[in-house]
């Protein structure tokens, strides 16, 4: 392997080291709501560690597990629970859904104030426009793996293959509001080895393994790996692949791998919006507390009232 390797773990830990020292400076530890539905185990693998991350940088998080057979107004009516309770500062509803519930009604419901996800079309139309506010934990933390290595992005070629709402999409406008020239393959992408080997920053997020060759790669580009693959080993042992193939690493200058690149900084970015979620409503909720104060004698009444809002 001749390719540098661009390690999650010890950013995500320089990336959680930051947001605990902003939650500790927080009237009270930001709580994070997660939903689960069903019991598909790797949904629930990545439940327990973003939970068990939470409580180790010091947030508070409260796990929902919701049998498959969950009604689509049941979930409506948590998450309205979830919207009015001024202690929740963030909600995830994590994905896939049951067939029964439909994944747009649920992400539309959710107060886009609390949407630690950046699923709600009020933050994805927001990131678009290049005002981002709470953005897509994985593109988010890709940029902060990039940054963190002086990967340069400005004037970059960046091509990215898959064009999901997890990654794909998102990804490309954090990169386009970053200043890279982007392009979006698919699976319907004609030549797609021609257009990959165009890319100064290459991201395969496409869900398939071994889709990114050594020959699509151009020599010395850097190749961040999205895929979580489960496959079979030679003795029928599941493990976790991405979708770029090891010899890769001989052609490019930089990779993240599977597992240990990009999904440790999924983790650390949803954090990290927790708490850029809380802060965002605390300081909303001190603005307010200024404006709306009626001078002299109802001033006292309003900051009584704010602290216990706030808590
Ligand atoms: N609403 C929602 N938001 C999500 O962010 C979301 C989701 N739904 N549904 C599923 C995907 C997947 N995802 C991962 C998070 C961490 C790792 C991760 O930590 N991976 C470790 C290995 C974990 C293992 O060994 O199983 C690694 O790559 O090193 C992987 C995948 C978040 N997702």
């Amino acid at each position: 392997m001749s390719a540098r390797v661009l390690a999650g773990p010890p950013v995500a830990a320089a990336l959680l080291a930051d947001a605990a020292a902003r939650a500790s400076r927080l009237p009270t530890p930001p709580n994070l709501v997660i939903v689960r539905v069903g019991d598909d185990p790797a949904s629930a693998s990545y439940v327990r560690g973003k939970s068990r991350k939470a409580g180790e940088v010091g947030l508070r998080s409260t796990v929902h597990a919701l049998p498959e057979t969950t009604s689509q107004a049941q979930l409506l009516a948590l998450i309205d629970t979830l919207n009015r309770d001024d202690d929740v500062n963030g909600i995830l509803v994590q994905l896939p859904l049951p067939p029964q519930i439909a994944e747009a009604a649920v992400l539309h419901a959710i107060d886009p104030r609390k949407d630690v996800d950046g699923f709600h079309p009020l933050n994805v139309g927001e990131l678009w426009a290049g005002r981002p506010a709470l953005t897509p934990c994985t593109p988010a933390g890709i940029m902060y793996l990039l940054e963190h290595y002086g990967i340069p992005v400005a004037g970059a070629r960046a091509v990215i293959v898959g064009r999901s709402h997890l990654v794909g999409r998102p990804l490309a406008a954090l990169l386009l509001n970053a200043d890279a020239t982007v392009t979006v393959a698919h699976s319907r992408t004609r030549d797609l080895g021609a257009v990959t080997r165009e890319a100064d920053i290459l991201i395969a997020a496409a869900g398939r393994p071994d889709l990114i060759t050594p020959e699509m790669v151009k020599p010395g580009a850097t190749v961040i790996d999205v895929g979580i693959n489960r496959v079979l080993n030679a003795e029928g042992k599941g493990h976790l692949v991405g979708d770029v193939h090891p010899d890769v690493a001989a052609v490019a200058g930089a990779l993240t791998l599977v597992p240990g690149g990009v999904g440790p900084m999924t983790v650390a970015q949803l954090l990290a919006n927790t708490v850029r979620a809380a802060e965002l409503q605390h300081a909303a909720y001190s603005d307010s507390a200024q404006t709306d104060a009626a001078p002299t004698d109802a001033v006292q009444t309003d900051l009584g009232v704010a602290g216990e809002l706030v808590r």
